[in-house]
C-alpha cells in the first residue's frame, strides 16, 4: 500500500475555554486529490485546515508522506502542506515580504536536499496578471488591498514558490466575481493534474455547490464526532 501524502490520525480540537469544536478526525490525502470540505458555518471547518497546517493545537496525528510536521521542521513542513488563509488582508507586511518569507523556508529545505531553488517569482506575477493584479500590488501592504485582490495574490504565492504538494484552501475565491473565480479554479485544478508543478492534492473549503462540484474529487462531511464520505457535494 502507498503511503498517503496526508494521513489525519484521529485528532480532536476544543475551543480555548475546553468545549470540543471536533473529535475523532480520520482521513487520508492521496495524490490528484481535490478534497471539498463542508460543514455547516462553525462546525470547525478553518480550524481542521490549521490543524493540518500545524498552526493550531490538537491531539491525535498529522503526517505528510508518513512523517509528523516535526520531522521535516515545523516552518518546512509549512512550505510541503501550504495553508491559504480565507482573510489574507489580516496578514503582516505586504504580498512580497510573505513570499520572500516562505522562499527562505523554501530555499533552506532545497538546500538540504542537495538541489537548487527553484523559486520563480516572474512566474507568480504573469499569472498574476493574468488574474487582473498588477505587479505593483506585490509592494502594497495586504491591509490595504480589497478582499479579492489579496486572495489573488495569497493563491498565486504558491505558483511563485512552486513547492507546495498539498494546498489548504479556505473558501478561497470567496471573494472574487464569477469569471475570475473560474479562471483561478482551472489553474488549480490543472496544476493538480500537470507533472510540472509540485502541487499534488488540495483541501477546498467552499460553501457554493456548484464550485465543489467543479473542482471536488472528494466531498469530505466534518460532524463534531468525525468526518464521512459522500460521493457528491452536499454543502449546507
Ligand atoms: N480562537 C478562538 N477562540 C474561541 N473560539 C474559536 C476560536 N477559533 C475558532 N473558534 C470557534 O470554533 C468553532 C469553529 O470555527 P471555524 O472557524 O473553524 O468554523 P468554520 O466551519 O470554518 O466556520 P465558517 O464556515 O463560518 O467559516 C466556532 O464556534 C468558532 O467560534
Amino acid at each position: 500500500m502507498t503511503t498517503p501524502l496526508i494521513a489525519v490520525k484521529s485528532i480532536s480540537c476544543s475551543r480555548p475555554e475546553g468545549d470540543p469544536i471536533f473529535t475523532n478526525v480520520s482521513f487520508t490525502v492521496n495524490e490528484g486529490d481535490i478534497v471539498v470540505l463542508q460543514a455547516r458555518s462553525g462546525a470547525g471547518k478553518t480550524t481542521l485546515l490549521k490543524c493540518l497546517a500545524h498552526l493550531n493545537l490538537y491531539q491525535g496525528a498529522v503526517e505528510f508522506q508518513g512523517r509528523s510536521p516535526r520531522f521535516y521542521g515545523v516552518p518546512t513542513y509549512r512550505t510541503h502542506v501550504q495553508y491559504v488563509p480565507q482573510r489574507p488582508s489580516l496578514l503582516p507586511g505586504t504580498p512580497r515580504d510573505f513570499m520572500d518569507t516562505l522562499a527562505t523556508f523554501h530555499s533552506r529545505r532545497i538546500r538540504n536536499q542537495g538541489g537548487a531553488s527553484t523559486l520563480n517569482l516572474e512566474h507568480a506575477i504573469e499569472v498574476a496578471k493574468e488574474w487582473g493584479i498588477e505587479e505593483s500590488f506585490w509592494d502594497r501592504a495586504w491591509n490595504t488591498l480589497s478582499g479579492g485582490e489579496a486572495q489573488r495574490l495569497a493563491l498565486v504565492i504558491p505558483y511563485g514558490l512552486n513547492c507546495a504538494e498539498v494546498l489548504l484552501l479556505d473558501e478561497p475565491t470567496s471573494a472574487l466575481d464569477a469569471h475570475t473565480s473560474e479562471l483561478v479554479e482551472k489553474a488549480l485544478v490543472a496544476a493538480v493534474k500537470s507533472h510540472d508543478t509540485t502541487l499534488k492534492a488540495i483541501v477546498w473549503i467552499t460553501h457554493s455547490e456548484e464550485q465543489a462540484l467543479r473542482v471536488g474529487t472528494r466531498f469530505l462531511n466534518l460532524t463534531p464526532t468525525g468526518t464521512h464520505e459522500d460521493s457528491a457535494p452536499a454543502v449546507p
